[in-house]
């Protein structure tokens, strides 16, 4: 399984200050949706030249324009890009074409569909040329009462696409999550947010070795 950081930051500065100290442990960079909207698509350019060996990924969460956002993050430099997997299906497509043409990667963001209807959505994706998908629990979601990782990843059993997770992952998490048969496991406040960054992300890594 691989780990993936994502850095839900405001600023490119501080971006590059974390990575400083975690990139050795991670395998994959996200760009997180806070991050790309604060700082746009530079912040893409500027983290893929200064880690030109790792995935990048866009964490775009794209609703409309599928293959006109896409473009634009493969154009500078992600390697793989977010499609919401409850965007219409026209819009799956035009991300998938771009995929495509720039022979990247797309993944489709699961956040908000319905526990009940996830396998049959990523069926659905399947057959649109999607090739991965991301189980996800978002921040919001993991605030509520009662938010189990456990219980997430339970919904995503019987998928026909490999998976990613995230949803509040940390030390103690992440090994469920590589049970659970995830092919990525995606932490942002368990490493950005922790006392000391370097060694959350140590301890991640180690947990999954
Ligand atoms: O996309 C996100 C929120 O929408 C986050 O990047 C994702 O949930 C991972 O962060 P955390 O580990 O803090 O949940």
């Amino acid at each position: 399984m691989k780990l993936q950081i994502a850095l839900d930051l405001l600023r490119t500065r501080d971006a590059l200050l974390l990575l400083g100290k975690v990139a050795p442990y991670v395998d994959i960079i996200e760009i997180g949706t806070p991050l790309v909207k604060a700082e746009g698509l530079a912040v893409l350019r500027a983290i893929k030249t200064a880690y030109p060996e790792k995935e990048l990924f866009a964490d775009y969460k794209t609703m409309d324009a599928g293959e006109l956002e896409a473009t634009m993050a493969f154009e500078a430099g992600a390697d793989s890009v977010g499609v919401l997997a409850l965007a219409n299906d026209a819009t799956i497509a035009g991300a998938v074409k771009a995929g495509h043409t720039y022979q990247k990667r797309v993944v489709a963001d699961l956040i908000g569909v319905p526990p009940q209807n996830r396998l049959s959505r990523i069926s659905e994706l399947k057959d649109l040329g999607v090739s991965h998908v991301e189980l996800h629990a978002g921040l919001d979601e993991q605030s509520l009462p009662g938010y189990s990782i456990v219980d997430l990843l339970k919904t995503i059993s019987g998928s026909v696409l490999p998976f990613a997770v995230a949803g509040g992952i940390n030390a103690s998490t992440i090994v469920t999550v590589r049970d659970a048969g995830a092919e990525v496991a995606i932490v942002g406040g368990g490493i950005y947010g922790a006392e000391d960054p370097q060694d959350a992300a140590r301890r991640l890594r180690s947990a999954i070795k």
